[in-house]
């Protein structure tokens, strides 16, 4: 992920020392946003220990304005800020000052001697000295950590190269075994804002302010967890120069949903709708061992607002399947299971249906990539490929001779799966998740949903969305076909490729959320509560 250059960012006549302000009244406010939100649970008067979700990783929105850095009795804090010798340092060296203007007992520590610093953050040195802030060097005065009530960790931020060295994985030792909450600017110093990985040091941060964009090391795993509820905060950089500098990495939001996708995120039923207004979707799975898969996609694609939903499925399995799901109708496409002929009977029934969802419980059969390549190429209806379908593709020695969709198609790989697309292992997808999505996305001019913890998608124009909504409790048989069903649905109704895969992995998460929070145990959810939660 490309950071703003400083030249880039003067250029358009904002000063660097400016943006620093910003950004370090910006990590200010957080932190006292998190004084506030800590004092509140110690009182009982808000659940979560400082912050509106638990799960790491998350976005919640930001305070501003003046109130954002009042604090009632700021005497009670002692924080420390951490110091690096760069820009990140900088920042660290303006919230000092806020947070002591607000009333905060402060005392900054320098990972270098201050004197070493340079350009912006030497400016900020000389403005914390002018205010008095107390100051202790790492290595020439004793920090006691369990002297103060936060930590501010502005040591290093995307500036930082490999593993911490010397004084700085000192600190982010002694600050992680403090046990006091940790605040980080920009990302956890020992992050790697691109890949996210977690060298060792590495600060555990409770919250991490993130500054103008999202850094892909945020969004995935194992970085998402060091950076704590991730809160990121524009610092005054125009939007016209994020689209110049082709920013493409996006936490998913409501407002990234709207603003980035333009996804009317409130959208409601026109009165005088009728089921045919809101779309039909084909749903083309299930095998006789695998039924089930099937009656999930297809509930969902209803769940999610499809006018009319039709399961397609082998013939034996019609009279089981007849009263499962009442609103949805089922459809014989073939006289006993799958086989390859059966792709003209799923493009007979086609017919007058406007979206194709292919692959939840299909199983394998001879003939099976010729199956998939038929309907690839005959159907001229956005398409979701999930599951088996995906398993076929991914086996297909010849998919650059296979004729390119026209309509939207998007492909729901969980991390296995996409290994198989890619030709990597499964450890290698997870290592670089981000990357890998949006390439096979841009390359083969499909949305792609990459599943998993902090589910990513990726579109063919190389935006890539990081979804934070979700519960452990997702981690269960068939929560898959549901998406898949869900984005047919959303398709239906007329979103594109893009905003129904968002959208439907958005949707999805929160489903599953408010599911987990109907349960006795997050780990007794199965895929029908997170349908029935939709
Ligand atoms: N670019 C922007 O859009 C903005 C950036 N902001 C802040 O600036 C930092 C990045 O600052 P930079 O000076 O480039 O680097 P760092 O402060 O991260 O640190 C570099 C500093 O640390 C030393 N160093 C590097 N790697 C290591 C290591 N592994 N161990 C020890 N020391 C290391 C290196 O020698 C340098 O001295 C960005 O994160 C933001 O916080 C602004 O906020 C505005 C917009
Ligand atoms: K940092």
């Amino acid at each position: 992920m490309r950071e703003l250059d400083r030249r880039t960012i003067e250029e358009v006549g904002i000063p660097a020392v400016a943006l620093m302000e910003n950004v370090g009244r910006a990590i200010a406010e957080e932190v006292i946003r998190w004084c506030r939100e800590r004092r509140d649970v110690s009182s009982g008067s808000r659940q979560g220990a400082g912050s509106q979700s638990e799960s790491p990783g998350d976005l919640v929105p930001a305070v501003q304005g003046d109130a954002a850095l009042r604090l009632e009795e700021p005497e009670r804090e002692h924080w420390l800020v951490l110091a690096g010798k760069g820009n990140n340092g900088g920042d660290g060296l303006v919230a000092a000052r806020y947070l002591r203007e607000a009333g905060m007992r402060v005392t900054i520590v320098y990972a270098v001697e201050p004197g070493s610093l340079t350009g912006e953050a030497a400016l900020q040195r000389e403005a914390a000295r002018a205010l008095g802030i107390p100051v202790l060097v790492h290595g020439e005065d004793d920090v006691d950590f369990t002297a103060c009530t936060g930590i501010v960790d502005a040591l290093l931020g995307t500036g930082s190269r490999g593993a911490p060295r010397g004084a700085y994985a000192e600190l982010i030792a002694a600050a992680n075994g403090s046990g006091r909450d940790i605040v980080s600017a920009d990302i956890p110093s020992g992050l790697d804002a691109d890949t996210g990985a977690v060298h060792d040091p590495c600060i555990r941060a409770r919250r991490t302010v993130c500054l103008a964009f999202l850094k892909r090391g945020l969004a995935q795993f194992p970085g998402a967890e060091a950076a704590g509820e991730i809160v990121v905060r524009a610092i005054g950089i125009p939007a016209l120069l994020c689209a110049q500098q082709n920013v493409s990495t996006f936490l998913l939001t409501e407002e990234v949903l709207r603003t980035r996708l333009g996804v009317d995120t409130a959208r409601r039923r026109s009165p005088d709708g009728h089921k045919g207004t809101y779309g039909h979707v084909l749903v083309a799975a299930g095998s006789l061992p695998m039924s089930g898969a099937g009656l999930l996609c297809s509930r969902a694609a209803l769940r999610a607002g499809s006018g009319l939903v039709t399961w397609a499925l082998p013939g034996p399995l019609l009279p089981p399947m007849a009263g499962a799901a009442p609103e949805v109708m089922l459809a014989s496409a073939t006289a006993a299971d799958w086989h390859e002929a059966s792709a003209a009977r799923v493009l007979e029934l086609l017919a007058g249906r406007d979206v194709l969802a292919v692959g939840p419980g299909l199983g394998r059969f001879e003939g099976d990539g010729r199956w998939l390549r038929t309907l690839w190429e005959e159907a001229a209806c956005p398409m979701v490929v999930d599951a088996d379908a995906l398993n076929m593709l991914a086996a297909s020695d010849d998919l650059d001779a296979w004729k390119p969709r026209q309509a939207d198609t998007v492909l729901t790989p969980h991390p296995g799966e996409m290994a198989r697309l890619a030709g990597l292992s499964t450890a290698e997808v997870q290592r670089d998740r981000i990357r890998l999505a949006s390439e096979y996305a841009k390359a083969h001019r499909v949305t792609l949903v990459l599943k998993g913890a902090r589910t990513v998608i990726a579109t063919p124009d190389g935006d890539a969305f990081v979804n934070a909504t979700g519960s452990p409790g997702m981690a269960t048989g068939g929560a898959g076909d549901v998406l898949t069903g869900i984005i047919a649905g959303l398709l239906a109704q007329g979103a594109s490729g893009p905003q129904a895969a968002a959208f439907g992995v958005y949707l999805h998460g929160l489903a599953g959320e408010a599911a987990a929070r109907r349960r006795a145990h997050p780990a007794s959810l199965v895929a029908g509560d997170i349908i029935e939660a939709l």
